[in-house]
């Protein structure tokens, strides 16, 4: 089966606290890349592995990772709200393919996303409901979390599961690499916060621009350096794509959550994503980086990654 993986980080401060131009030109440049890479490749289907934000998963009810066969998204940071163009019928195929080899997968038949999973259909398709896609969840914000191993399993059997679909299938992760934006914790939250953790009330217009305008903030003091936020790690962030690059996910399954969050954020678990893809892309065969793109960018809160690879 023709298969293609592209990694690219979110941020929600793009555009509204950009780096310098001569930052955001190499982004540029790299996002085409993938661009390219993607028309030529000529996916029918894009298995889409993105965090969400607490604004469709919540303590009530979080799993570590779920398949959707309906989604919409909820308009965070200006991306766009609506359904995404979910293929219902390839979606319902990769969960029962995922459940057959053992992943305990919870599937949403009304999934809510955030720009985790609106950023980059629009960056690389020109919007939310360009190509059908098989949206999964896959938490790297609400802790507890499971050993990594596990999500390398789920890519695994979703991997396999779509390699039997005959479709021509791109594995697309989104987030990460090392940081440590302002996502709220539920250890130690006031209860008020708490409440909205568990919970899930939707937010009126006026708190999610309040919360927003609080990330932008957080990423104005980043780039000046008055923050007491983990700073991004690049060593960190360049081991991550070494392994990718030369296939070795395995060792991906002795880091611990403990050490990721220390050495790169509380957020750095949005790395997961990029596993789960680079597992799935393995398991229809051998493959190859095609491209790789690196930034350590404090403005946009992101140790900033676009990385595109094919089966061989
Ligand atoms: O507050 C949020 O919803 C998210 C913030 C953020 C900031 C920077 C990089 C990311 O991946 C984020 O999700
Ligand atoms: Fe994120």
């Amino acid at each position: 089966m023709p298969a293609a993986a592209v990694g690219l980080s979110h941020s929600p401060l793009i555009g509204k606290n950009d780096p310098e131009p001569e930052v955001l030109a190499r982004v540029d440049r790299a996002v085409d890349t993938a661009r390219t890479f993607i028309r030529a490749f000529e996916p029918d289907l894009v298995v889409l592995y993105a965090p969400d934000h607490y604004n469709g998963f919540f303590y009530k009810e979080m799993p570590p990772f779920c398949l959707a066969t309906e989604a919409h998204a909820v308009g965070d940071f200006g991306t766009a709200a609506g359904p995404l163009s979910v293929d219902t019928a390839a979606a319902r195929a990769l969960a029962q393919g995922a459940l057959d080899r053992g992943i305990d997968l919870t599937v949403s038949a009304r999934m809510t996303v955030d720009h985790g999973f609106a950023q980059p259909l629009e960056v690389l398709f020109g919007g939310i409901d360009q190509v059908p896609v098989v949206p999964v969840f896959v938490n790297g914000v609400a802790t507890p979390l499971g050993p990594v191993s596990r999500i390398r399993a789920l890519g695994s059997a979703i991997g396999q599961a779509a390699a039997r679909l005959d479709r021509r299938v791109l594995f697309l992760a989104s987030g990460g690499l090392s940081h440590d934006p302002p996502v709220p914790v539920l250890d130690g939250a006031p209860p008020r916060v708490a409440d909205a953790l568990i919970e899930g009330h939707p937010p009126t217009p006026e708190q999610r621009a309040k919360g927003e305008h609080r990330v932008v903030q957080a990423g104005r003091d980043y780039a000046a350096g008055s923050s007491a936020m983990i700073p991004i790690n690049p060593a960190w962030d360049n081991r991550l794509l070494d392994h990718l690059e030369q296939g070795e996910l395995a060792e991906f399954d002795s880091w611990t959550v403990d050490a990721m969050a220390k050495e790169a954020g509380g957020s750095a678990h949005e790395v997961r994503t990029w596993i789960a893809a680079f597992a799935s892309l393995a398991a229809t065969g051998p493959y190859e980086m095609t491209s790789r793109f690196y930034e350590a960018i404090p403005a946009w809160i992101a140790g900033f990654a676009v990385v595109t690879a094919e089966g061989r």
